[in-house]
C-alpha cells in the first residue's frame, strides 16, 4: 500500500524566510518539503533542467533525500542517472509533463534498478497558482492500476477542491503550493490533503 505523503511546495514560501517557512510546514505535519529547481532553459528536486546528471552529486551533497528528473530530457542517459541519484542515497523519480504520454515511463519502472517515484505534472510546469488538469488523472489511474505500490506524485492546483479527484485516481503524494502557503489555517489543509488520499485508498 502506497501511504499519503503531503508535500508543501517552498515555491509558494516566503523566500527571505525559508528556513522557518520549512519549519513551519513541518510542524504543521507536511511529510516532505517539495523544492522545484528551474534553470531557466528548461521550465520546470524536482529538477525543471537540462541536464539533470550535472546536479545529482551536490543535491545529494546538498541533503535532498528524493531527485525527481524530467523524462522528457532524459531519453538517453535515464539508466545512468537512476544509478547516480541511488549512489548518493536520494529516491529516484521521474516527472512528466502534461503533454507527455504516460508509456513514455514504463521502461524506466520495469528496470533492475527502478524509478521509485512518478510525478504526474497537473499544470505546465513553472509556477504555482495555476489550474488543476482533471484530465490527467487518466495517467494516475493508469499507474495505479499498473503498479499498485508505486509513490504516484501530482503538483499543480492541489488544493480542499481538486484533491478528490487525484486521489480517487490513485494518487498518494501530494505537492501542494498554494493551497497550503495561503491558507489562514495550513494545518487543517495537510490534514484534508492526508485523510483524502487515505479515504480513497482504504476505499479501492
Ligand atoms: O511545480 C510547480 C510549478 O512548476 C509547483 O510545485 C506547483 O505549481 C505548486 O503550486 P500550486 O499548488 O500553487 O499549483
Amino acid at each position: 500500500m502506497a501511504t499519503a505523503k503531503i508535500a508543501p511546495s517552498m515555491l509558494s514560501s516566503d523566500f527571505a524566510n525559508l528556513a522557518s517557512e520549512a519549519h513551519r510546514m513541518l510542524n504543521f505535519g507536511a511529510d516532505w518539503l517539495h523544492m522545484d529547481i528551474m534553470d531557466g532553459a528548461y521550465l520546470d528536486c524536482h529538477l525543471m533542467v537540462t541536464n539533470p546528471l550535472d546536479y545529482v552529486e551536490p543535491f545529494g551533497k546538498a541533503g535532498a533525500s528524493g531527485f525527481t528528473f524530467h523524462v522528457e530530457v532524459s531519453k538517453d542517459n535515464w539508466k545512468e542517472l537512476v544509478r547516480n541519484i541511488k549512489s548518493k542515497g536520494m529516491r529516484p523519480g521521474v516527472a512528466l509533463k502534461p503533454g507527455t504520454p504516460v508509456e513514455e515511463v514504463y521502461p524506466l519502472l520495469e528496470d533492475e534498478i527502478p524509478v521509485e517515484l512518478v510525478l504526474v505534472m497537473t499544470v505546465e510546469p513553472g509556477f504555482g497558482g495555476q489550474k488543476f488538469m482533471p484530465e490527467m488523472m487518466d495517467k494516475v489511474r493508469t499507474l495505479r492500476k499498473k503498479y499498485p505500490s508505486l509513490d504516484i506524485e501530482v503538483d499543480g492546483g492541489l488544493g480542499p477542491s481538486t484533491i478528490g479527484m487525484a486521489a480517487t485516481a490513485g494518487a498518494n503524494c501530494i505537492v501542494a503550493g498554494s493551497s497550503v502557503f495561503g491558507a489562514a489555517e495550513p494545518d487543517q489543509v495537510i490534514s484534508l490533503l492526508r485523510k483524502s488520499v487515505d479515504d480513497a485508498s482504504q476505499a479501492s
